[in-house]
């Protein structure tokens, strides 16, 4: 049995929350592969480690001075080395990222020293072997993540070791640089860590008891839910529920390893389970919420669109010629409406209506925006007649516009579209409807 253990910021922010890491790993001799994040918030207010690099990286950036946010960084690590009593020394790591920062700023390898370091310590304080993932994870030309090749070279640094450290949310670029996954990204590492050294189990340590059927940023103390299909899980994490970066499913997912979320602050607790298929019928009709702030629509009229061949291609073309990737494309017979990220959107609105316009002809472009999006996921839900039905009216009591809806045809979500200050409450009244009632 091979277990490799992922562990996020908050699980490391400081020497205490190291020892329980500690105590967990040591609790089982399974657990051979361990995957550090930077420290993350020690409190409410706080700063992570990753966001401070950025901050010295901007300083930089800008021509000024970053040794003294290094400093701080610096302090935050040494707090940790003092107070655990490890024999490390960070002097000369802290004067390479100076320089290089002053030489030559980059914002991954900025970015990527908070993983580094925290695995130095834990190699330190564990006595694992430290693997350096600027050499074993590999990105490609396109910058996503080459497998073939990191499978290749990972595979042989971890033959033979039995116990080994390997951080967290970069390896190296197709130029040869230091490269980052998006935020979040530590979580990916584990998967391909697992994924490489055909692990058994993926347990990925966080702050909460296993993924909710909501943010409990949202609800207050919402339910675990005990066992996630990997396609739930997908939904789930792209529309929002950050608990697992939204690309964390796909190295594991090849080799059927499945992922146990589980909280370092309450270790005995079972978490949740992420696997290919499951016989166990979910506890609700709706598995999970999830969702996001920040998009616009754009609707095209029309009247005959629907007999017009090629429409929809013109249409998606006057947003692909812009760089603009959709969201979803809810539709009717005379309109058809585009759901955009904002932030990609904005700057670009106006030359995707005019190419719209200049290849359509339609009669009418409406746009939308501060819409947000709300996720209703839950391999349940085709088996139950009415879901729609239901969320539309809780979401009537709660007296939320319905901007939008589109309903996959795997019937295993349910996108709602409402405005951005009703986010909460929808997210609530949905909850409420599906989970508060049949507790
Ligand atoms: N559905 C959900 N279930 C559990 N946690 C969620 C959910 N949606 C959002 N979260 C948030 O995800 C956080 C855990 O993710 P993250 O902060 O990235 O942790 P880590 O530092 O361990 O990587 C939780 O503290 C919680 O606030
Ligand atoms: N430290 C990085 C990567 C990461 O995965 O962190 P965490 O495991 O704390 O979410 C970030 O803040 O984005």
């Amino acid at each position: 049995m091979k277990k490799v253990v992922k562990f996020g910021g908050s699980s490391l922010a400081d020497a205490r929350q190291f020892e329980k890491v500690g105590e967990i790993i040591k609790s089982d001799p399974n657990r051979s592969y361990v995957v550090p994040s930077a420290p993350g918030k020690r409190f409410e207010g706080d700063t992570k480690v990753t966001d401070m690099l950025l901050e010295a990286y901007r300083i930089a950036a800008e021509g000024s001075d970053p040794h003294r946010q290094l400093m701080a960084i610096k302090d935050r690590y040494q707090e940790i080395i003092d107070q655990l009593n490890l024999s490390i020394r960070l002097d000369e790591d802290f004067d390479q990222i100076e320089e290089s920062l002053k030489k030559e700023p980059s914002l991954d390898f900025a970015a990527s020293r908070g993983e580094q370091l925290n695995g130095k310590l834990m190699a330190n304080y564990l006595d694992y072997r430290f693997i350096e993932p600027a050499e074993n994870i590999f990105f490609d030309q396109d910058g996503f993540l080459d497998m073939n090749k990191t499978e290749r070279v990972l595979g042989k640094s971890l033959a033979g070791v039995e116990k080994a450290i390997i951080p967290g949310f970069y390896g190296c670029g197709f130029d040869g640089r230091v490269k980052t996954f998006s935020r979040g990204g530590s979580d990916v590492t584990g998967s391909v860590v697992a994924a490489v050294a055909g692990a058994d189990v993926y347990e990925n340590w966080t702050d909460v008891s296993g993924f909710m059927v909501a943010d409990p940023r949202i609800i207050h103390n919402p339910v675990s839910i005990d066992t996630l299909t990997y396609r739930e899980l997908r939904e789930l994490s792209y529309m929002g529920a950050s608990v697992l970066h939204e690309d964390a499913i796909f190295p594991v997912r090849s080799k059927g390893i499945p992922i146990n979320i589980k909280n370092t602050n309450a270790p005995d607790a079972e978490g949740t389970w992420i696997v290919e298929s499951t016989a166990r019928k979910p506890q609700f009709t709706i598995t999970g919420i999830a969702g996001k702030k920040g998009f616009c629509a754009v609707s095209i009229t029309k009247d005959l669109m629907n007999s017009e061949i090629g429409f929809g291609r013109k249409v998606l073309q006057s947003f692909e010629d812009n760089g603009i990737s959709f969201e979803h494309m809810p539709s009717g017979i005379d309109t058809m409406t585009i759901v955009v990220h904002e932030d990609e959107f904005l700057h670009k609105e106006q030359a995707v209506v005019s190419e719209i316009h200049r290849l359509t002809r339609p009669d009418q472009v409406e746009i939308e925006s501060d819409l947000a999006l709300i996720a209703v996921v839950g391999r349940g839900m085709k088996s139950m007649r009415g879901t729609a039905g239901r969320i539309f009216s809780a979401l009537a009591h709660a007296h939320i516009n319905v901007r939008m809806m589109d309903q996959g045809s795997s019937e295993l979500n349910i996108i709602i579209g409402v405005a951005n200050e009703d986010f909460e409450g929808a997210i609530k009244a949905i909850y409420d409807i599906f989970v508060t009632i049949n507790l």
